[in-house]
């Protein structure tokens, strides 16, 4: 989608040529020579810009008055100031109003095409998080959490009355796959923030350094390779939610800088000297005992009473195994209708197997099962061999699992080291990815005598990476 630039500038050679510019370039471009007529263009809502291109002193009235003026109506569109008359306060002010840059005339083209492309993109963003936001807000009730049995309803019930109250924080816990992130949807989506935005991190997806500049923002060259300024997940979440997954894997000093935030209601991005103001709800997700982790000092005990200011727990599949009689039909309704498949009857020992199995990996497992399994069916019954094994199955209901089919894992051979490793990995549901990532590690450590050069050689990654999965995984 091409995008549109407004160009505001009450000196005509200058407007002229900086639409021309940046037409050439194959964008939409909008000129205005005034704040009356910078207010029709905006008015349109059919032709929104991404990128406003404002000067500060205009005929009729301050770039900044018609930025605070429009500002609301402008969520997903970025303002850059190009002024002759820069002073201090005016670019505090342009900062603070939400501006994205404030640059001085004269300036260097590439300098400003540099803003102009990050601006851009970060106008992309926002705007995909809002058109998310309309479409997912219509998805997720409360009744989306699917499940008739006790402890389902007192989930749900749970989490309309939490999306009633404005709570600052609240932490999620559960299994993996028992629905923290649908959790999260619905509170997020049924509260008076719905219509901001929710934005999503996995704590444990990024090295430190990433996390915090993906979290706090930067700006140009506050550390090498950062050529533009970024605005972070946090400040992108303003007045709406920011979802911390996998909060305990956060490390320890970034956690600090957190709670800072949560405590000032002000963010820093990272080489700047200013303070925004941010309102953020945080809603963190865990699958550890957030309090033992406090008691072995993985995590401070000052962000844990912040975010605990809720705590709610989501049962696993097989605390609530009746609730397979809503699940099912559900999911396989949503499969039929996805993959153009007729599916609606599940036969007596199918049900047998779906509720005799324990689902390590929750409702997550269990769609994963009914997906492959309405795909690959031939009839309206839903095929059985995808289903659970029995020798997976305990009579408890609980898990005791026996690796139903094994994969072997090679690692490559080397001069360094000819013998093979022996890698052997259930697929039953009962181990999940980074646990088989992080055996594989450990072995090829003790292999190659620590040596994590040797280790990413034969990996074919980075001695960072693997540094990485060490801390990650605690395998000092
Ligand atoms: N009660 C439920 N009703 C309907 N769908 C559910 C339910 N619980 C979970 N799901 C679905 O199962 C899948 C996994 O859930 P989700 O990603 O929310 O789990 P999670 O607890 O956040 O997992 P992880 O800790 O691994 O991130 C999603 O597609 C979610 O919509």
């Amino acid at each position: 989608m091409t995008e549109t630039i407004l160009i505001i500038e009450d000196e005509p050679l200058l407007g002229q040529e900086l639409q021309r510019y940046y037409a050439d370039l194959g964008y939409e471009t909008l000129w205005a020579a005034d704040c009356r007529q910078a207010r029709t263009i905006l008015s349109d809502q059919e032709n929104r810009p991404a990128l406003i291109l404002s000067d500060l002193s205009l005929p009729d009235g301050t770039g900044l008055d018609l930025l605070e003026e429009t500002r609301g109506n402008l969520s997903d569109c970025e303002w850059v100031f190009l002024t002759g008359y820069g002073e201090v306060p005016d670019s505090v002010r342009a900062l603070r109003l939400g501006a994205f840059d404030f640059l001085t005339k004269p300036c260097v083209q590439e300098q400003l095409d540099m803003v102009v492309r990050s601006a851009l993109r970060s106008a992309q963003a926002q705007r995909r998080i809002l058109t998310d936001s309309v479409n997912a807000g219509r998805r997720y009730s409360p009744e989306s959490f699917i499940g008739n049995s006790k402890v389902s309803r007192q989930t749900t019930n749970m989490l309309r009355q939490l999306s009633q109250v404005p709570y600052s924080a609240l932490i999620l816990t559960g299994e993996t796959g028992t629905g923290k992130g649908l959790a999260t949807r619905i509170l997020h989506y049924n509260s008076d923030r719905a219509k901001e935005p929710l934005v999503e991190l996995n704590c444990a997806a990024l090295p430190k350094d990433l996390l915090e500049s993906e979290l706090f923002g930067h700006e140009a060259g506050a550390f090498t390779g950062a050529k533009s300024r970024h605005r972070g997940l946090i400040e992108q979440a303003h007045k709406g939610t920011l979802f911390l997954d996998e909060i305990g894997e956060m490390p320890l000093d970034l956690q600090a800088k957190l709670l800072k935030v949560l405590e000032d209601r002000k963010l820093r991005r990272l080489g700047s000297e200013q303070e925004l103001s941010v309102d953020i709800r945080i809603i963190a997700a865990t699958h550890r005992n957030l309090q033992d982790e406090v008691k072995n000092g993985h995590f401070r005990s000052d962000l844990y009473y912040r975010l605990s200011v809720f705590e709610l727990r989501l049962p696993s599949l097989r605390e609530r195994l009746e609730d397979l009689d809503d699940l099912v039909p559900a999911l396989i309704a949503e499969f039929n209708c996805l993959a153009g498949k007729k599916v609606t009857q599940v036969s007596p020992r199918a049900w047998q197997r779906l509720k005799r199995y324990a689902w390590p990996g929750n409702v997550r497992e269990l769609r994963n099962v009914l997906e492959r399994s309405v795909i690959l069916s031939l009839s309206h019954q839903l095929p059985e061999q995808w289903l659970p094994g029995a020798d997976a199955v305990v009579e408890s209901g609980f898990a005791e699992t026996n690796p139903r089919t094994v994969e072997q894992v090679e690692a490559p051979q080397t001069a360094a080291e000819q013998s093979k490793l022996d890698l052997q990995f259930p697929i039953d549901g009962s181990m999940g990815l980074e646990e088989m990532e992080s055996e594989i590690v450990r072995k090829m450590l003790a292999t190659c005598n620590g040596n994590v050069m040797e280790v990413a050689r034969i990996l074919k990654t980075t001695r960072e990476k693997i540094r990485y999965r060490i801390e990650k995984y605690h395998l000092r």
